[in-house]
C-alpha cells in the first residue's frame, strides 16, 4: 500500500510534468481561464516573442471586471475600460480562444461561468490571474490565482511552475444552526484563523457542516481563501459535487463521464493521510457576522458591537469606517446595499435574497443593486421571477460582472458612503474612494435594505432556514 495522501497531494503529483531538485515543479494545466484586466501584456508578450497560445481549447476567456452592468447598447464611457475589452475581443481573435463576450449568455464573473459550464471539474489544475480562482476548488480542483507574467507561461505551455505548498485541514464539526450562511461559515473560520491564517498553505475544508452545503455554498467558502492568506481551498468531491456537474454543456458525457467518475472518486484525502496543519471548528458555535472594519477578519457577530480596537490598526479600520466601539451593529445605518460578486451571485444566493425582500419595500433613501454573477444566472432568476421581486422592492437589476465588488466600472461608493455588500473584500477604497463595506451574506443584505440598518431576515418575519 502506498503512503495515505491528500486530496491536494493526490492532483499534484498526477500534474507534474518535470522535477528537479531545488527548483519547483512544474504543473500541466487543465483549464486557463482569463480575463481582461490581468491578460494585456501577457498576449502581448506572447506576440513579440511569436509564440502562440498552445493549448487554445483549454483556455476560456470571459469580460467581468471593467464592464458596465447597464445595458450593453449604452456602451463603455470609461477609457482604460474600453481599452481593455477591446484588447481581450483583438487577443481571443488573433489567438484562437473562445471569448464569452459582454452581454452574451456565457459572459460573467470568471469563477461563476467556469463551474456554470461544466468546465470546472474534480481533479483537474485550474488557473486564472486572480486571486479567487481558488473559488473553483470546491469541486475538489487544485485552482489557484496567478500573476501576469504566470499567464505568459501558462499561454505559452499549458504549464507552469510552482513550489509545493503545505497542506492545511480545516475541519467544521458538527451541523451550522439554520439563519447560518456559506458565507456566515466563512467569515467565522477567518475571524478565527486571520488574514495570515492559510498562508502557503492549500486548505481543504472538512466536516459535516461544509459536507452539508450544496455546491454553491461550497464555491462561496473556497472563493475567500485567499482572503485567510490560503494559496487555495478544496472540497472533496461526492455525489452532491457529480450530479452538479452532470449535463452542463463541458461535461463528459457517455463512456467519458463513467470513466471521469471512476477517476474522480479516487480523489478524497484518504483515511490516515496527515495534514501540516489543522483547525478544527464547532458549527454550532457559528452566527451570521457582520464585518466592521477593513479586513475580512475583522468581524462580528450580527447580534454584536463594534469592538474596542486592541492595536493601532484597529484604530485605523474604526476610523476608517467611522464607526464607534460599543455601538450595536444592528443601529448601524448603510447607504447601499450590493448583491454581487463571485462569493455570493449565483442563483442560490439570489434566491435567498429574494424570499427575504418579497412583499417588502428597500427603505427609502438606500441604493439597492442586484448583479448577478453570470448572464446565465441572470437568465434563470427571470425564469423564476427574481429579477420581479428584486425590482418590486426598489432593487436595481444590472447585468452581469464584478460591479461594486471593486469597482473598476462605474458602480462605485463615494468617499463615506456605508455599504452592506454579499462580495469578498472589505479593503480601505475596495468599492470606491473613501467607501465603507461591511461584508454580509446575501440573506442579511436583503434584509438590510428593507430596515435600512444591519437586520436578519427574521425581523422581516422571514423563517430562517438559509444556506
Ligand atoms: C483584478 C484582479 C487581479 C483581482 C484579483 O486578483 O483578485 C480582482 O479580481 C480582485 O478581486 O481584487
Ligand atoms: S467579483 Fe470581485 S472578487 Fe470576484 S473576480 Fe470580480 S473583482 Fe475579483
Amino acid at each position: 500500500m502506498s503512503r495515505p495522501r491528500t486530496l491536494a497531494e493526490k492532483i499534484w503529483e498526477r500534474h507534474v510534468v518535470r522535477r528537479a531538485e531545488g527548483e519547483p515543479d512544474l504543473l500541466y494545466v487543465d483549464l486557463h481561464m482569463v480575463h481582461e484586466v490581468t491578460s494585456p501584456q501577457a498576449f502581448e508578450a506572447l506576440r513579440l516573442a511569436g509564440r502562440k497560445v498552445r493549448r487554445p481549447d483549454l483556455t476560456v476567456a470571459t469580460m467581468d471586471h471593467n464592464v458596465p452592468t447597464t445595458d450593453v447598447g449604452l456602451g463603455v464611457r470609461d477609457k482604460v475600460s474600453a481599452r481593455q475589452m477591446e484588447a481581450l475581443r483583438r487577443n481571443c481573435e488573433e489567438f484562437g480562444i473562445q471569448l464569452h463576450e459582454w452581454g452574451s449568455l456565457g459572459q460573467g464573473i470568471v469563477h461563476v461561468i467556469g463551474p456554470e459550464m461544466g468546465l470546472t471539474q474534480p481533479g483537474m489544475v485550474i488557473v486564472c490571474g486572480d486571486s479567487h480562482t481558488s473559488t473553483h476548488g470546491a469541486f475538489g480542483a487544485l485552482a489557484f490565482g496567478i500573476g501576469t507574467s504566470e499567464v505568459e507561461h501558462v499561454l505559452a505551455t499549458q504549464t507552469i511552475p510552482q513550489r509545493r505548498p503545505k497542506t492545511m485541514a480545516i475541519t467544521v464539526e458538527g451541523e451550522a444552526p439554520p439563519d447560518v450562511t456559506a458565507k456566515d461559515i466563512m467569515l467565522g473560520i477567518l475571524n478565527r484563523i486571520g488574514t495570515g491564517g492559510g498562508v502557503g498553505h492549500v486548505i481543504e475544508y472538512r466536516g459535516e457542516a461544509i459536507r452539508n452545503l450544496s455546491m454553491e455554498g461550497r464555491m462561496t467558502i473556497c472563493n475567500m481563501t485567499i482572503e485567510g492568506g490560503g494559496r487555495a481551498g478544496m472540497v472533496a468531491p461526492d455525489e452532491k459535487t457529480y450530479s452538479y456537474i452532470e449535463g452542463r454543456p463541458h461535461a463528459p458525457k457517455g463512456r467519458a463521464w463513467e470513466e471521469a467518475l471512476e477517476y474522480w472518486r479516487t480523489l478524497p484525502t484518504d483515511e490516515g493521510a496527515t495534514f501540516d496543519k489543522e483547525v478544527f471548528i464547532d458549527a454550532r458555535e457559528l452566527v451570521p457576522y457582520v464585518s466592521w472594519g477593513t479586513t475580512p477578519a475583522q468581524t462580528v457577530p450580527l447580534d454584536g458591537e463594534v469592538p474596542e480596537p486592541e492595536n493601532e490598526g484597529h484604530e485605523r479600520a474604526l476610523r476608517y469606517m467611522g464607526l464607534k466601539p460599543g455601538t450595536p451593529i444592528r443601529e448601524i445605518e448603510v447607504d447601499t446595499v450590493f448583491i454581487g460578486s463571485c462569493t455570493n451571485a449565483r442563483i442560490e444566493d439570489l434566491r435567498a435574497a429574494a424570499r427575504v425582500l418579497e412583499g417588502h419595500k428597500v427603505k427609502e433613501g438606500i441604493r439597492a443593486m442586484v448583479v448577478p454573477g453570470s448572464m446565465r444566472v441572470k437568465r434563470q432568476a427571470e425564469e423564476e421571477g427574481l429579477d420581479r421581486i428584486f425590482i418590486e422592492a426598489g432593487f436595481e437589476w444590472r447585468n452581469a460582472g464584478c460591479s461594486m465588488c471593486l469597482g473598476m466600472n462605474p458602480d462605485i461608493l463615494s468617499p463615506g458612503e456605508r455599504c452592506a455588500s454579499t462580495s469578498n473584500r472589505n479593503f480601505e477604497g475596495r468599492q470606491g474612494k473613501g467607501g465603507r463595506t461591511h461584508l454580509v451574506s446575501p440573506v442579511v443584505a436583503a434584509a438590510t435594505a428593507v430596515m435600512g440598518r444591519f437586520a436578519s431576515p427574521s425581523e422581516l418575519g422571514v423563517p430562517v432556514e438559509v444556506s
